[in-house]
Parts: C-alpha cells; sequence; structure tokens
C-alpha cells in the first residue's frame, strides 16, 4: 500500500490494544490485506451521493444497531430483528415526515469499543477492559480479556455473513413494502409503539392499492439501500482492509460503506484523523460537548478540504443538559465557513448514567430531549436537522428506562444483554421514530 495510507503510523493511535504478540498480529494483518472487500467503491460513493442530499436538506438519515456487535449475535434472527425495527422506523419517517430515508446500520463491523478506563476491577482482581469482540472476550477471565489478533479475522468473516444476510433480506423480498403489516405482526397486540404503527401501516396499504390500481409498481417499493458502518477504530483492521478502487484509483475502506471516528479519537493530530483524512469512503465524526468551533473548522480543514458533497458527517452527542448550549455555536460557524456537513445527532452518548442495580443505563425521556434540542438549534438557525444515530437492538430489552410500555430502573435485571452500552428496545425505537416524524413535520 502507498506510504500516504500509513502515514497515521507516524502518529499516536488512543485506544488500540496492547496486542501480546505484534508477530501473530502481523501474521492476521497479512491474511486480511489478502481477503475481499466486503462492500465495492461504488456502493460507498452511492451512500456519499445519499448523503450529499441529506447536506442539502433533502433527506433524513437513520443510523443505528448494537453499541457493540458479537459474534455469538450474528444470527440470522438477531439480525432480521435489527433490520426489521429498522426498516419500520425508516417507514414511520418516510411516510409521517415524507422525506427519504437514508438507512445505515451500526451493523457488519462495530466490533471495536473504546473505553474510557483501560482496565475493570471485580472484587479486587484486575483485568484488561472489554474491548469489543474484535480485541478480547467479554467473560471476566485473565484468557478471555487478553487481546487476540484471530479475532480480527473473526470480525471479518463475522461482518461477511450479516452482509449477506442484510443484502438478502433487503433485495430478496423482505424489505417489500407489501411487507409493512408482516414486520409488526409479533409485536402489534403488545405493544403501544406497535398499536400505532400498526394504523400508520394501513394506510400505507391503502395508498400503495391505489398506486398499484394507477398501474404505478417502482422497483423502490420491492427493494432497499441499506448501508453499514462502524467505528473504524481498530487502524490495522481497516488499514488491511483498505484498497485502491480499480475504476479511479483512490483508497477506500472496503470493510464498510461508512466509518466514523469516535469522540475519543478525533483529536486535531491523531492517528484517526491522518487515517480517515486518505480514505474515501463517506465519513462520519462525532462531536461531543467540548468540541471547539477551531476543533470543528480544523477537522473539516483536513477531513474535506475539497468541500465534497456527502463526504463528511457531524454526529453530535452533546446530552439533553446540554445540546441548547453548545450546538448553536458549532453549527453557525460551521455553516458560514461555507462548509457542506451533514449533522446527525446521536442522543444517547452523552445520555448514559449508572443506575443504583450498578447498571449502565439512558432515559428514553432525556434522548428524546436531546433530539427535541437537536431541532431546535436547526430550526432557529435555519439549518437541516440531517438525521439521528441510535443504539437499539429488535429484541425486547430491558437496558434503557422509560418508553410506551415504561422499563423502570427496578425492571433493567430482567434482560439486560448488551455488551457494553444501553440499546432502546423495537418500542423504545418505534416511539422514538414516532417522535422524530412529527419534530420533522414541524421543523
Ligand atoms: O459506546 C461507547 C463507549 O465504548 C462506551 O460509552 C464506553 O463506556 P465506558 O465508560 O464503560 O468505558
Ligand atoms: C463510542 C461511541 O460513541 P462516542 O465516540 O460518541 O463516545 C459509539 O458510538 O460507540
Amino acid at each position: 500500500m502507498s506510504n500516504n495510507l500509513d502515514s497515521w503510523r507516524r502518529l499516536p493511535a488512543a485506544q488500540q490494544p496492547e496486542w501480546p504478540d505484534r508477530g501473530a498480529l502481523e501474521r492476521v494483518v497479512t491474511k486480511l490485506e489478502g481477503l475481499p472487500p466486503l462492500v465495492f467503491a461504488g456502493e460507498c460513493d452511492n451512500l456519499k451521493a445519499e448523503l450529499a442530499a441529506v447536506a442539502r436538506g433533502e433527506a433524513f438519515v437513520l443510523q443505528g444497531g448494537d453499541c457493540a456487535e458479537t459474534f455469538a449475535g450474528a444470527t440470522a434472527d438477531a439480525v432480521r430483528n435489527k433490520l426489521k425495527t429498522l426498516l419500520q422506523m425508516a417507514i414511520v419517517l418516510t411516510y409521517a415526515a415524507k422525506v427519504p430515508v437514508v438507512k445505515i446500520g451500526r451493523m457488519a463491523g462495530q466490533f471495536a469499543k473504546p473505553r474510557s478506563k483501560g482496565t475493570e476491577i471485580r472484587e479486587g482482581v484486575e483485568l484488561p477492559a472489554y474491548r469489543g469482540d474484535m480485541v478480547n472476550g467479554l467473560d471476566f477471565t485473565p484468557e478471555a480479556r487478553t487481546p487476540d489478533p484471530e479475532r480480527l479475522l473473526q470480525a471479518y468473516h463475522s461482518s461477511a455473513v450479516t452482509l449477506n444476510l442484510i443484502r438478502a433480506f433487503t433485495k430478496g423480498g423482505y424489505a417489500d413494502l407489501r411487507q409493512v403489516h408482516a414486520w409488526n405482526q409479533d409485536f402489534v397486540a403488545e405493544s403501544p409503539a406497535g398499536k400505532r404503527y400498526e394504523q400508520l401501516a394501513r394506510e400505507i396499504d391503502q395508498a400503495l392499492a391505489f398506486m398499484r390500481a394507477c398501474g404505478a409498481d417502482p422497483e423502490e417499493f420491492h427493494t432497499v439501500e441499506f448501508y453499514s458502518s462502524h467505528e473504524a477504530l481498530i487502524l490495522d483492521y481497516d488499514h488491511a482492509l483498505t484498497r485502491i478502487d480499480s475504476r479511479t484509483g483512490l483508497p477506500y475502506d472496503v470493510s464498510a460503506h461508512m466509518v466514523w471516528i469516535g469522540e475519543r479519537t478525533r483529536q486535531l493530530g491523531s492517528a484517526h484523523v491522518e487515517f480517515f483524512a486518505n480514505i474515501r469512503n463517506p465519513i462520519g465524526v462525532k462531536l461531543g460537548p467540548t468540541t471547539s468551533v477551531d476543533d470543528a473548522l480544523v477537522l473539516i480543514g483536513k477531513l474535506n478540504p475539497d468541500n465534497e458533497p456527502g463526504r463528511l458527517s457531524f454526529i453530535t452527542r452533546m446530552g439533553a443538559t446540554k445540546i441548547r448550549e453548545h450546538l448553536p455555536e458549532l453549527v453557525e460557524k460551521v455553516t458560514a465557513s461555507g462548509a457542506q456537513v451533514a449533522w446527525i445527532c446521536d442522543p444517547m452518548h452523552g445520555n448514559t448514567f449508572e443506575a443504583p442495580s450498578g447498571h449502565k443505563t439512558r432515559r428514553l425521556d432525556d434522548v428524546l430531549d436531546e433530539v427535541a434540542g437537536f431541532f431546535e438549534v436547526h430550526r432557529a438557525l435555519g439549518t437541516h436537522p440531517g438525521g439521528i444515530h441510535i443504539e437499539f437492538t429488535g429484541d425486547d430489552v430491558t437496558e434503557c428506562v422509560g418508553g410506551g410500555r415504561a422499563i423502570v430502573e427496578d425492571d433493567l435485571a430482567l434482560r439486560y444483554e448488551t455488551a457494553c452500552d444501553p440499546r432502546l428496545n423495537r418500542g423504545q425505537s418505534l416511539d422514538l421514530a414516532f417522535r422524530v416524524a412529527e419534530l420533522y413535520r414541524s421543523a
């Protein structure tokens, strides 16, 4: 690979595993370099074009999935349930807010986690923190927690399996609009959000019947464009999966359509920012409440110097209590600079707290409040609220509190299954989609 693509190696890279055996890592990297791409550069360009429409105010991003995917979680049921939930959310947004929705999974590659502490202590025993299935295991044993580079290969194969299922579901009939009821069948009787969705699905059915009677039955009603994304945290992995596109001669990280830089690794002069500057995928950068206008402008200069539409999304994660204070100046000054960015709201990561039981959790009300703040800020500035980025699962877990079928703090232990941060369950995700649609309509 060209020297330019290796320039990140000279810079500090935060949050990288301490691999015990560098030789083993190098052998794995060589294998990864020989494996086929998971996505094609042309598909990344298609997503870039869709994100350009978002930056122009013509479409809305729905990006979401697990906080941390696991190898064990790459099953047909789990993937289908996540996809189903995301499709239902997208339908709510498309139909109720009348906006095209760009669908991006935190799926097929979200296997690495930045951590606030390098180690975890339980009953006096200190072990390396879990950093995602791509790095080590969740079990609290020295064996599981020791970083193992073979896991990078497993992450590749698990991504391939997941992506294959996603492609089959989205192109093979499951995502057909005539299935709007079928996606909800197991859900309608038991949840307020499911009942609300059913009403909307009936209206869609009628609209479809009307269109068919008029002779209109476009391809878009039968298949769905769905893109993959992850935090490109472990640079040895994402670098090994970077390929030169034969059409253009330019490098793309072909492990996912879109990759993002996390809040903990977006420092100016960091290895992550350098690596991202050299790949041509559409990219995101998470921006927390301490982001200065200068930080944002320097990131734009480095990551999108040609102001290419759709190339850069800023994913803000301020927290419900801070967004109204910190977001306006950022959006105002970035917009005044002429930079074209898509603004996406991550209402999860600024709203995590520890419940008395010790579970990390989030309140759906805080999530909704941050999203409302995001819309208020953009409405006041005349800019476009471009999308949401969430952690959710298609299963009925009890990890976040609140929602139409309210989960309280005492319920958290019932089904707390996340490998890292708490996710919205299916009902909470649909509650959120309905609220976002209302906010979008009135923006
Ligand atoms: O998902 C994001 C981070 O990996 C996560 O918030 C880190 O959490 P920690 O503070 O438990 O390390
Ligand atoms: C770590 C994450 O978020 P952030 O970088 O915003 O903390 C994440 O999205 O998994």
